[in-house]
């Protein structure tokens, strides 16, 4: 099976209150390992793709064949999307899809509303042409910097519906008091206002930030409307604790491929982790 949009399984994930964990790739070895736990865990999941990591990567035209290559020559069959993280701009999208891309999120969740309602548009008219699925975000998910935690700003149910029905998009992030990168405490969600939002807009939610929040908060926030989170700073962490633990047991190697293999391990064990936790093991 050759890469599919998110529309469909997440639908699916709504309906049978899972979700589809986007796992978010920095290079060769980590879609290896990302597409491993997939098949093993029988998951459909979500490669997420940030700018920054695509450009690493030799940009969008060598993500693409390196990932339709890979799951060629790894048998893959379960579903698998590639996915623009946090699109900044409608060119930045459409590259993104003209390279093949199955989905992208458009980030204009910092202009007003109507800006971002017709910015993101302009991206689902072209990407729906094309089959890709499109995620915008309204509200703003928080940050830490330095040990200190903000700039959260709640998404507004009103708003969310005119986002989903004006623009028409496949996939909702409302920002609902996560926060990117690690939390300092236990994160406090806004569980009755995914409820209501949920309710409100019928679209699968995204919960953004994904890494760090307890594992009973994730499966309220499943039964409240969501069907895709994303996952990056922990696979990141497991990734550099391996490797670090490596380095410093073994001072005599030199072999790249050796260095990084544990790395490799751990994120594969840590996706497989992620995709039980989030249900949708065996829902490919
Ligand atoms: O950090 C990135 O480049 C990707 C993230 O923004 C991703 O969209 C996400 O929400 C994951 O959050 P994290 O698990 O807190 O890194
Ligand atoms: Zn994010």
């Amino acid at each position: 099976m050759g890469l599919v949009s998110m529309t469909d399984m997440l639908n699916k994930a709504k309906e049978g209150h899972y979700a589809v964990a986007q796992l978010n790739i920095n290079n060769l070895e980590w879609t290896q390992a990302v597409l491993e736990a997939a098949q093993a865990e029988n998951s459909p999941v979500i490669l997420g793709v940030s700018e920054g990591a695509g450009k690493y990567m030799g940009g969008p035209e060598v993500v693409v064949p390196m990932v339709e290559a890979l799951m060629e020559n790894m048998n893959i069959t379960v579903p698998v999307a590639l996915h623009l993280d946090h699109g900044s701009s409608f060119d930045t999208c459409k590259r993104a899809i003209d390279a093949g891309y199955s989905s992208v999120m458009i980030d204009k969740s910092h202009f007003p509303l109507e800006e971002n309602i017709e910015m993101t548009k302009q991206v689902v008219d072209y990407a729906h042409e094309r089959g890709a699925s499109v995620e915008a975000e309204i509200g703003t998910v928080g940050g830490t910097e330095d040990g200190v935690t903000g700039g959260i700003n709640y998404a507004d149910p009103q708003e969310c519906k005119r986002l989903v029905d004006e623009a028409g998009i496949d996939a909702l992030a409302a920002a609902l008091g996560s926060v990117h990168g690690p939390y300092q405490g236990e994160p406090v969600l806004g569980f009755d206002e995914m409820k209501e939002i949920s309710d409100l807009t019928g679209a699968p939610l995204v919960l953004h930030g994904g890494s760090g929040i307890p594992l009973e908060q994730v499966q309220k926030a499943i039964d409240r409307g969501h069907a895709k989170i994303n996952v990056n700073t922990e696979l990141q962490q497991v990734w550099t604790a391996a490797v670090r633990e490596k380095l410093n047991n073994d001072a005599d190697v030199y072999d790249p491929r050796k260095i990084i293999g544990p790395g490799k391990e751990a994120i594969v064990e840590t996706s497989r982790q992620t995709l039980r936790d989030f249900g949708s093991a065996g829902k490919a």
